[in-house]
């Protein structure tokens, strides 16, 4: 049986709703199950061992509101022994300069929390300046930007998650 996949998001203008709802179908299955951020329980972590966490970045560089709100109890939350992928949304034109930093500022905080982070993305075909979501060249996750290039997003979700059933060992 294939492992169980809790899909965590934050949405403000529904981009990234919609965008963790064609991650959960291109799983198929029933594999994901999706957890809006403004109504989890810590404890609602615990039961999966493969997490996606989805946040656009909003107000020039910051986690979405409900994250912003859920931030301080990752502090409580132990990710050790999971596997962590991350999806950001963005606009990498109207913000060249913070593109997809939430991804940055929640990764960062769940790999403290032990969280070992999958599913790197290649930064080639966007066009920005900086972005605390960039590691060694590579984006921590899957970046969508709706705004600018949505006709990349769904060969980017198939892509991405294929790559993912390697790396979760699904
Ligand atoms: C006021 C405002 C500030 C934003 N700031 C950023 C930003 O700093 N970096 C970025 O990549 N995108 C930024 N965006 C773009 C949003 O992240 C993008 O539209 C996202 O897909 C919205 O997701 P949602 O519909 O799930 O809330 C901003 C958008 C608005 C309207």
């Amino acid at each position: 049986m294939s492992k169980a996949i809790g899909l965590f998001y934050g949405t403000t203008t529904g981009k990234t709703e919609s965008v963790a709802e064609m991650i959960r179908d291109e799983f198929g299955g029933n594999i994901v199950t999706l957890h809006e951020i403004g109504s989890v329980e810590n404890d609602d972590f615990a039961e999966y061992e493969c997490l996606i966490i989805a946040c656009p970045t909003w107000n020039i560089g910051e986690l979405q509101s409900d994250w912003e709100g859920f931030f301080t109890e990752l502090d409580d939350i132990d990710f050790s022994g999971k596997k962590v992928a991350y999806v950001g949304t963005g606009d990498q034109e109207g913000y060249p300069d913070n593109f997809m930093d939430a991804m940055g500022i929640l990764a960062e905080k769940i790999s403290e929390q032990g969280g070992e982070t999958v599913g790197y993305w290649p930064i080639e075909g966007y066009d920005f300046n900086e972005s605390k979501a960039v590691v060694n060249g590579k984006f921590l996750g899957l970046a969508i930007d709706e705004d600018n290039q949505s006709d990349r997003t769904e060969s980017r979700i198939k892509s991405w998650v294929s790559q993912l059933k390697k790396e979760f060992s699904l």
